[in-house]
């Protein structure tokens, strides 16, 4: 997993999307001079404008680009060229498709350094991290890629000859709409099952990381898939308005925050569109006494600090048995102050800057809550000012662990999206349970145990989309993730994706006379 070098070898693909030259691929030169949309196949600027956004590389404070927001007519351009496509696409067999796709997974897998970067320099999580995300991306379109060919229905024998079958369909014109935490990943996630599947895509990436989407969707192209299969449109809340409101659209699949999502689901309710919710989370971590130690302090880090803490299903709540509460906090603590925070796209760099200076002082809002409310902050929780002075303008905090928490504490029952991770005592299996599920979030949730009869008996209990024993955050696509409660519904990745990007046909077939009851 490890790579030689921070710096990326640019493609002559990658050079026609951005401005840099290859030996400018470095934190604080990176600027992107083509137009963020597309469609039809190829990069283009928007027909109409909904204002204008800027994006930052995290790592510098620099604004990396200023694109023009997609005004109604861009996005009903973009639909009218996913639904031409569609027709094309949706007659291709399985296998065709499957093809295709593999091809696409083929070209992320080659060009993996060059997204990566792309992915670091504007969300400002770590070179590491970023390659693992794409490693994701691939894996996912190869998944489904294997799926596309052997999606099936079913036949039915019925009485005198007759039979039933049911054909597995297409929706038609699918949005995803992304967030900006893992904005390659996300992209990935939406478009890989519901061009399996047959359908066609417009994408609307966060405003915060408008980049990386458009290099998948060259990638699509490059592949092979048909013009205006896979666009991308720019823009925040009025562009995503439009594309939920869209008469020609058929689903969103919504990766975000809550009250976002809840807005999503009722415009889409307007038009009796199916949504998939990928929301927010709070989810707990339960480590008991009998844990293996060192396990459970690795996955206390992996399950708060990747992507500085910016994970939707982040186990924020660590709840300890009090038996081993003063050598894990210990531990925690210690491991937590060797992160080498920095610079992103350095190898040895684990925790970047947060995305925005607007999201950094709210992070550190809610450690300044937590010690009004008697919270005791063991360590970070403060801004973190690199030595190199051209990351003098970053959006850096130390990662912070939290003890003398309460279950009635802001920062224990809010989604923080940052690096804070608060710790909570607990004597018995039943009050540790009753306390993990008192939440409204459902996203995730996991548990340290030796005892393997412990272990599935409190899963079975956790109100949680997504269970990990003995790991936290390992995302494997082969199987389902999606929330419980408020943290949303419809799953991603697994075999199961394909139910939410297809619909089900029945045929009834009389093989005899009609009786006809008249
Ligand atoms: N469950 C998951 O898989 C998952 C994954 C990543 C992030 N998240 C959640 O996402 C949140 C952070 O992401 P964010 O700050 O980008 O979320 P957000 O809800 O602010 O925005 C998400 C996306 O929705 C768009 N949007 C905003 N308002 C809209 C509207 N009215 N209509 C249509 N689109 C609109 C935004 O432009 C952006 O593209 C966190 O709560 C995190 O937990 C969930
Ligand atoms: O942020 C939450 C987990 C995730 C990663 N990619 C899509 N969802």
């Amino acid at each position: 997993m490890f790579f030689r070098a921070g710096r990326a070898a640019v493609s002559s693909f990658l050079r026609s999307v951005l401005q840099s030259p290859v030996a400018t691929m470095s934190t604080g030169t990176f600027v992107v001079s083509q137009p963020l949309n597309y469609r039809g196949g190829t990069r283009v600027e928007p027909a109409d404008a909904s204002g204008t956004e800027k994006a930052f590389e995290p790592a510098t404070g620099r604004v990396i680009a200023t694109f023009t927001c997609s005004g109604e007519k861009e996005v009903n351009l973009a639909v009218q060229n996913a639904k031409a496509a569609f027709k094309i696409w949706s007659q291709k067999s399985g296998m065709e498709r499957c093809r295709i796709l593999l091809e696409a997974a083929r070209i992320i897998r080659e060009r993996k350094d060059e997204i990566a970067t792309v992915e670091c320099i504007n969300n400002g999580k770590s070179i590491f991290e970023a390659r693992l995300d794409i490693d994701t991306s691939w894996q996912c379109l190869e998944y489904f890629a294997g799926l596309a060919a052997s999606m099936a229905g079913e036949h039915i024998q019925l009485p005198g000859g007759s039979f039933g079958y049911t054909r597995r369909e297409p929706l038609g014109v699918c949005v995803g709409i992304g967030a900006w935490n893992y904005p390659f990943q996300i992209a990935s996630w939406k478009s890989a099952p519901a061009l399996a599947c047959g359908n066609a895509m417009v994408f609307k990436p966060s405003p915060f990381t408008p980049v990386s989407a458009l290099l998948l969707a060259e990638i699509y192209t490059e592949a092979g898939v048909p013009p205006g299969l896979f666009n991308v449109v720019q823009g925040g809340v009025a562009t995503g308005q439009f594309l939920c409101q869209h008469h020609d659209v058929a689903k969103v699949s919504f990766t975000g925050s809550v009250p976002t999502g809840m807005k999503i689901m009722e415009m889409a309710s307007k038009g009796v569109k199916p949504v998939t919710l990928e929301l927010g989370g709070k989810s707990p971590l339960i480590i008991f006494s009998d844990c293996d130690m060192n396990n459970a302090v690795k996955g206390a880090l992996m399950a708060n600090f990747l992507t500085q803490g910016q994970v939707c299903c982040n186990g924020t709540r660590v709840f300890v048995q009090k038996e081993i509460l003063d050598k894990f906090t210990e531990e925690v603590v210690k491991q937590t102050q060797r992160i080498k925070i920095g610079d992103p796209l350095l190898e040895d760099t684990r925790m970047g800057p947060l995305i925005n200076r607007p999201h950094l002082e709210r992070v550190l809002g809610f450690v300044k809550v937590a010690k009004e409310q008697g919270a005791k902050v063991l360590c970070g929780g403060d801004t973190y000012v690199p030595e190199d002075p051209k990351l003098k303008d970053g959006y850096y905090m130390r990662p912070c662990v939290l003890t003398n928490c309460r279950d009635d504490m802001t920062c224990v029952k809010e989604e923080i999206f940052g690096p804070v991770m608060s710790i909570l005592p607990f004597d018995t299996e039943a009050e540790v349970l009753e306390r993990a599920n008192d939440t409204t979030f459902g996203l995730a949730a996991g548990v340290f145990t030796r005892d393997i009869q412990r272990a599935h008996r409190v899963v079975a209990e956790l109100q949680a989309g997504t269970c990990f024993i003995n790991n936290y955050n390992v995302s494997p696509v082969e199987l389902p993730f999606g929330g419980y409660k408020k943290s949303g519904f419809g799953r991603e990745n697994g075999r199961v994706a394909i139910e939410y990007y297809s619909q089900l046909k029945t045929v009834c077939v009389e093989m005899g006379d009609v009786e006809s009851a008249f």
